[in-house]
């Protein structure tokens, strides 16, 4: 057996004369959590539905679970399991009969179907709802029952496209837990695509930047950040402008805001603060306020598009004031 979950080579897909997605490769080894991160258009939700089977790629080569897509859909579809954005609940029925459908349809049947039913309407927190119909669910239970129909046949690989989009930060937070407890417990591989940077930190080992149809970076979130590496202090500061920039070695860059601070480049924030008080005190200059920012990921996608990824989490934002060819 692979070390791998999921293999792709050269991917590439087409729309008519559009290249949705231009010849992407990725490993994601089994076990792992990986992430495509991306702004919306990015053609992530292209690469899911080739890994899924529900596209044919244009051309390279995609394995899933050991399994061509072209060649053997059929064997990748009945070890996959899938969330999309889009819901497909049937509505009318409750969500145990929604379960229970699901089940059928995977050949899952007596009480071994409604064993696992429960377990995974348990593990959801769905349970005691389950003879509801679904269309009085929130959009977070719905999401969370889509998550518990998708393992119900144990699948070796779980692909969410944007699990948490639209619901709030209580309910995001909850489809985490959900998913950290799918790898430690099961040791699932879990491929999601995300736009919302905090879930891609939060929650992958890996992390494919995509922007544009190609993977523009790929690691770790602390391997990604240190592309940009460097971490801004910012200063508030009384004395002259002429010397706000607080010359010296360990200081890699500087910039005056419009706002009067000055942002400082360093390599390590925490380390740099004392020098900087000492710097200050002998230049005679007056530290009025001190904040800094480690680089973030979407620093990372900023610095490596100049464009920021659209971002609905609620993350906190900061100015970027350094960016390097
Ligand atoms: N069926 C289609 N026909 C033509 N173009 C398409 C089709 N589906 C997607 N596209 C285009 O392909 C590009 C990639 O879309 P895709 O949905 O894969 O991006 P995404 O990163 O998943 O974004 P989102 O999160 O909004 O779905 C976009 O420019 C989109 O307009």
């Amino acid at each position: 057996m692979s070390e791998y979950a999921i293999e792709v080579e050269n991917l590439v897909k087409k729309y008519g004369d559009f290249e949705a997605v231009k010849g992407i490769s990725f490993k994601v080894r089994r076990g792992e959590i990986f992430a495509f991160l991306g702004p919306n258009g990015a053609g992530k939700t292209t690469t899911v539905h080739v890994l899924t089977t529900l596209l044919k790629p244009t051309s390279g080569k995609v394995f899933v679970a050991g399994h061509d897509v072209v060649a053997e859909p059929n064997e990748v579809r009945r070890k996959i399991g899938i969330v999309f954005q889009d819901p497909s609940l049937d509505r009318e029925l409750t969500a145990y009969e929604n379960m229970y459908l699901h089940g059928r349809i995977y050949g899952l049947g007596g009480n071994e179907l409604r064993e696992k039913i429960e377990k995974l309407l348990k593990f959801v927190e769905l349970w005691d709802f389950r003879d509801r119909q679904v269309k009085t669910f929130s959009g977070g239970m719905r999401r969370r029952l889509e998550l518990a129909r998708s393992l119900l046949h144990e699948p070796e690989v779980l692909f969410l496209d944007e699990p948490t989009v639209g619901l709030d930060p209580q309910t995001r937070a909850h489809i985490w837990d959900y998913i950290r407890v799918m790898k430690e417990e099961h040791n699932m591989t879990i491929f999601l695509t995300t736009h919302y940077m905090d879930e891609a930190e939060m929650l992958a080992d890996r992390i494919a930047i995509m922007d544009h149809g190609k993977i523009i970076a790929e690691g770790t979130a602390e391997e990604l950040k240190k592309l940009i590496g460097n971490d801004v202090v910012y200063l508030k500061l009384e004395g002259p402008e002429e010397i706000r920039c607080l010359k010296a070695d360990f200081i890699r860059g500087c910039k005056l805001l419009p706002d009067g601070r000055v942002a400082l480049e360093v390599e390590n924030a925490a380390e740099a603060l004392p020098r900087l008080f000492e710097l200050a005190k002998e230049r005679g200059v007056k530290i009025l306020e001190v904040t800094y920012h480690r680089p973030t990921l979407n620093d990372v996608f900023l610095h490596l598009t100049g464009r920021e990824i659209r971002d609905e989490g609620g993350e906190q934002k900061f100015p970027m004031p350094f960016k390097r060819r």
